[in-house]
């Protein structure tokens, strides 16, 4: 897209939200849009789409992404709303409710992009985080990184082995990943509540925030966190597991060294040599996003009507 330049100034503090109470529709298409956008606006990243380089992918570019994040922030607004008059469902029964919006927000973006994947992991995830600001809301219990966790937990209670432990035709990348190596993907870190996010981003994003580091600093760093621990499907199904370790590797490296740009741009390189793309760490970057502008809260025991 022309005239798109690396972002070099993000914004110094991220927006924050109205207090829980008050959070509204259009609050949390507010917010999933400027997730979706400073993830695809932070530049480098390795193997991933930037405002420099499309990293290890030929068939999309920021351009893309611009227009898939245009047609799916929308719907984060009917996830939000679908959580919001859930309050008398069960946890099982709202997830069954949000599959077809999910879907349908799928065909979106697939319908902006010409039939290109840009965000199918990232509508699934945030879908669920959506849901449960709405249904937290509702049911007036604090709005904070434990209470959401807990909640997009609660809604995929049982969903890897109903959907890839008991599955007898994989018919997905990660169907089949998970039959192959066990890799639970993008279910599996819902249903432990975005437990990589928990324990190996945010921690790194508010040390960062706390030390008034600038916020391209911190999600790069956080970014590498993501990808030193994530279980990516993606870098799996490009790569292999060989593919994963190398990320994984390459990343933890970085983290044990002042690294620079420089050191990403090199790494950019070495991963779209081996077509490697973390896009489900980029996915969980935004979630780390949506997640640091509430509190982390005490552990809230989510009372379920089950
Ligand atoms: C629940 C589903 C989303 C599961 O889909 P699937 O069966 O395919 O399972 P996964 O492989 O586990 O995940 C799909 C996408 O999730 C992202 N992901 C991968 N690993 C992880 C992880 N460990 N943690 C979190 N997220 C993860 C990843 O998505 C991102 O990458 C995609 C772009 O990369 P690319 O390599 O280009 O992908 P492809 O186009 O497929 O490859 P090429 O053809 O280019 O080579 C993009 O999707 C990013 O978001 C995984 O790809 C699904 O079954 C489902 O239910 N969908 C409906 C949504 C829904 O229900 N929403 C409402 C809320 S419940
Ligand atoms: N910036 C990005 N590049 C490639 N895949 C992605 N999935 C989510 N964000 C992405």
């Amino acid at each position: 897209m022309a005239g798109l330049h690396p972002i070099e100034v993000f914004p110094e503090r991220p927006w924050s939200p109205l207090q829980s109470s008050q959070l509204n529709q259009d609050d949390v298409t507010k917010i999933i849009h400027q997730a979706l956008w400073l993830e695809v606006s932070l530049t480098p990243k390795p193997g991933l789409v930037d405002c420099l380089s499309n990293g290890a992918h030929r068939d999309m570019d920021i351009a893309v992404f611009l227009a898939s994040i245009e047609a799916i922030v929308p719907w984060f607004g009917l996830f939000f709303q679908c959580g919001q008059h859930s309050i008398l469902a069960s946890n099982e029964r709202v997830l069954a409710e949000l599959r077809p919006i999910g879907k349908a927000c799928e065909q979106a973006m697939f319908q902006a992009t010409r039939g290109i994947n840009c965000h199918k992991g990232g509508i699934f995830a945030l879908g669920l985080l959506c849901c449960a600001l709405g249904r937290l809301g509702a049911r007036q219990i604090e709005i904070t990184q434990q209470s959401i966790c807990r909640q997009v937990s609660a809604f995929c209670h049982g969903l890897v082995q109903r959907e890839l432990q008991a599955n007898p035709s994989p018919q997905t990348v990660g169907e089949h990943l998970y039959q192959c190596y066990g890799l639970s993907g993008a279910r599996g870190e819902a249903e432990r509540g975005f437990d990589t996010v928990r324990r190996f981003a945010l921690p790194v994003w508010q040390t960062g925030i706390k030390q008034h580091r600038p916020l391209k600093e911190v999600m790069l760093h956080s970014l590498l966190s993501l990808m030193a621990y994530n279980q990516d499907t993606n870098l799996v199904s490009r790569g292999g597991m060989s593919g994963l370790r190398f990320v994984q590797h390459s990343a933890q490296r970085l983290l044990r060294m002042s690294w620079t740009d420089q050191h990403l741009w090199e790494l950019d390189r070495r991963m779209i040599e081996r077509n490697l793309s973390p896009g489900g760490s980029a996915d969980l970057l935004a979630i780390c996003y949506v997640l640091s502008l509430f509190p982390s809260g005490c552990d809230v025991e989510i009372k379920s009507v089950d």
